[in-house]
């Protein structure tokens, strides 16, 4: 039987293949440079194994030509040049690349990495061009050669006549319709942009003619005219491969303003670069202040991915966890196993690996600024702290180890914030439990009734402000085997001294009349008790089970306001005066004694941050209780 070949539309295919591996057009230009790069760094190569080629860094360039008449771009490099035979075979072979063959051929394991590895990133060029030609002239041959492609219909070679080694390629241009502007592929300033976007960090020199209006002459009011110069318009060295010791804080603020990851100064740089099961490079920064849009669905997590220098995504969000989401920077890898199109991973193993490296070296960061640069971390945390608890609470608490100790709360005894660690030092001896208040504002924690009695205790209390601040302390549930405990809830964890001591036998005593407020309130609490910590405020709410008052808050204000009640405990000071007027009214108007019990029942309300249920009613029991 005899073996048939497949037979195929090659120009369809092409086409196909071209069309759908890379989502931007513009990514043709990043390829031949790319490419270029290459050929130089094969010199490179040569060089360091034939004493007779010497590799002189200076002879060494890629050139991004536009001619905007003939519509055609042109990039050139001084690079390695292709043989017939080469050319025939990495360029009329689909899938061909003679980079990988190289890099096999040469064992090139470390140091300037070549970047071609699926032998199809040259087609790119059709996506935006009619007519490729290639004009090369290979190290060590005497004979130049033209090759002209117009698709997958088929390519020529031809000898030419070309005076030094390396390689031209002319795109020209399709001619731009209504959908595709091809033409601002000539344009200076957006080839600009793409080189710098996609190969800023190449290692040699990119080189454009670059158009300026400079002075005509010395004067100071001289006229402007239009220059026309050669110049680099690439960064050539990235910043991450130079040595940390080269490098001052200032170059890696203009790295951070040039890169615009934000506009404030970063606060902290983090240089990183391991060489252990996977090899990579990173530059992080902390930013000052919060990006205007952070907590908006616009803002975007992520660190720009290069591969070799080269711009593979510019947000790659699973290199952070949520919780460090406003991180900025990069990592560079050699180690990616990169698609096809270069865009994304074959494996996200490696990113794996990365982003769990990154956040320990970030949360270590965080911790040393934190135990040595307190100003500057307390500045942090004003703008990322939420964040960070945010990330404790969310993901079922899976991350509260990572990220408690870097938890600051405001304290009431040191008037400012303190760590969990810090709080847990300080404890005495017969202090049980972490106590925490929440409010709206350090000022309202300050005047709750709830606390009198903690701080008489001589114990601290950690003022809690923020809306996830209880939630977030739900999931750490106890710090160095301490429970945490809300001054508000029905049991403190100790007995209170003095006067608040006896409340069973107050309890007792007064059942009547307690029994008989709860039920004037009826299901708005859950119950009315003698209350053992109040000292000089007459009522106070507090409550029973897992939902606080200030959660209820909270959960009631979201979108999806599921009705959620916490069960409130309307407590009553039995050395309070009011707690007299209360008792006398039992014995002789049981009205006012309703109207009494709806009025203090309101001003605990008021005292949590709680709106009044009905103002109307309130204003007139008050009008009641008056007359
Ligand atoms: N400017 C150049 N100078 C010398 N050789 C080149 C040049 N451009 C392309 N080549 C050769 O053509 C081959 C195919 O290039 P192509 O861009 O299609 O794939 P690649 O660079 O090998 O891989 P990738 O698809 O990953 O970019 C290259 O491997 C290289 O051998």
């Amino acid at each position: 039987m005899s073996k048939k070949q497949f037979e195929a539309e090659s120009k369809r295919l092409l086409e196909m293949m071209i069309n759908s591996i890379y989502s931007q057009r513009e990514v043709f230009l990043r390829e031949l440079i790319s490419n270029a790069s290459d050929a130089i760094d094969k010199m490179y190569y040569k060089a360091l194994t034939d004493e007779s080629i010497t590799f002189n860094q200076d002879d060494y360039y890629i050139k991004v030509t536009a001619d905007k008449d003939a519509r055609q771009l042109t990039i050139t490099d001084t690079g390695i040049g292709m043989t017939k035979e080469e050319l025939e075979d990495n360029l009329g072979i689909i899938a061909k690349s003679g980079s990988l063959a190289f890099k096999k051929e040469n064992e090139i394991k470390d140091g300037h990495d070549i970047i071609g590895q699926f032998g199809v990133g040259f087609y790119a060029a059709f996506m935006v061009a009619d007519v490729v030609t290639v004009w090369t002239k290979a190290l060590g041959s005497d004979q130049g050669y033209k090759w002209v492609s117009e698709g997958a219909d088929g390519y020529t070679i031809e000898p030419y006549e070309k005076d030094t080694v390396g390689t031209t390629i002319t795109l020209t241009l399709k001619e731009s319709t209504e959908e595709d502007d091809y033409d601002s592929f000539l344009d200076e300033q957006q080839l600009k942009s793409i080189i710098k976007k996609y190969s800023d960090f190449i290692r040699y020199p990119i080189k454009m003619d670059v158009t300026e209006q400079k002075p005509k002459s010395d004067e100071e009011d001289a006229e402007l005219e239009e220059v026309v110069e050669e110049k680099t318009v690439n960064s050539m060295v990235p910043i991450w491969k130079k040595n940390k010791s080269e490098l001052t804080t200032e170059d890696y603020e203009q790295f951070y303003a040039e890169k615009h990851y934000g506009f404030d100064k970063p606060l902290q740089h983090i240089h990183v670069s391991v060489d252990g099961n996977i090899r990579y490079n990173a530059i992080l920064y902390i930013p000052e202040s919060m990006p205007y849009n952070y907590y908006s669905a616009e803002y975007e997590k992520g660190l720009e991915l290069y591969s070799n220098g080269v711009l593979i995504m510019s947000k790659c969000a699973d290199l952070l966890p949520d919780y460090f989401s406003f991180v900025q920077g990069l990592v560079d890898s050699e180690d990616l196993s990169l698609n096809i199109s270069r865009e994304m991973l074959q494996h996200d193993r490696q990113l794996k690996l990365i982003e769990k490296n990154i956040t320990k070296k970030i949360k270590t960061e965080l911790k040393k600024m934190l135990n040595n640069e307190r100003e500057k971390y307390e500045k942090f945390y004003k703008s990322f702290g939420r964040q960070l608890k945010y990330g404790v609470y969310s993901d079922f608490g899976q991350n509260k180890e990572v990220l408690q100790d870097l938890l600051l709360f405001h304290s009431s005894k040191e008037k400012k914030l303190v760590s969990l660690a810090e709080y847990v030092e300080r404890m005495p001896e017969d202090q049980k439990y972490i106590y925490y208040a929440s409010g709206e504002s350090n000022e309202r924690i300050e005047r709750l009734p709830q606390t009198e009695v903690v701080l008489d205790k001589g114990y601290e209390i950690l003022y809690f402000t923020d809306d996830v601040d209880e939630f977030a302390i739900r999931m750490i549930m106890e710090y160095d085997g301490k429970e945490f405990k809300s001054v508000s809830s029905g049991d403190l964890g100790f007995e209170s001294d003095d006067a608040t001591n006896n409340t069973e036998e107050e309890t007792k005593d007064n059942q009547e009349l307690l029994d008989h407020m709860k039920s004037v309130l009826s299901d708005k609490v859950k119950d009315v008790r003698i209350s053992k910590r109040l000292k000089t405020h007459p009522v106070c709410l507090s409550n029973d089970g897992e939902i606080s008052i200030e959660m209820e808050k909270v959960l009631n204000m979201m979108p999806d306001n599921q009705q959620v009640k916490a069960d409130k405990i309307l407590e009553i000071n039995v050395n309070h005066d009011v707690f007299e007027s209360l008792k006398e009214a039992f014995d002789q108007d049981k009205d006012k004694v309703d109207v009494y019990t709806n009025i203090l029942y309101n001003q605990a309300l008021l005292i949590e941050g709680l709106a009044v249920e009905d103002p109307v009613a309130f204003t007139n029991d008050i009008w009641k209780a008056m007359a």
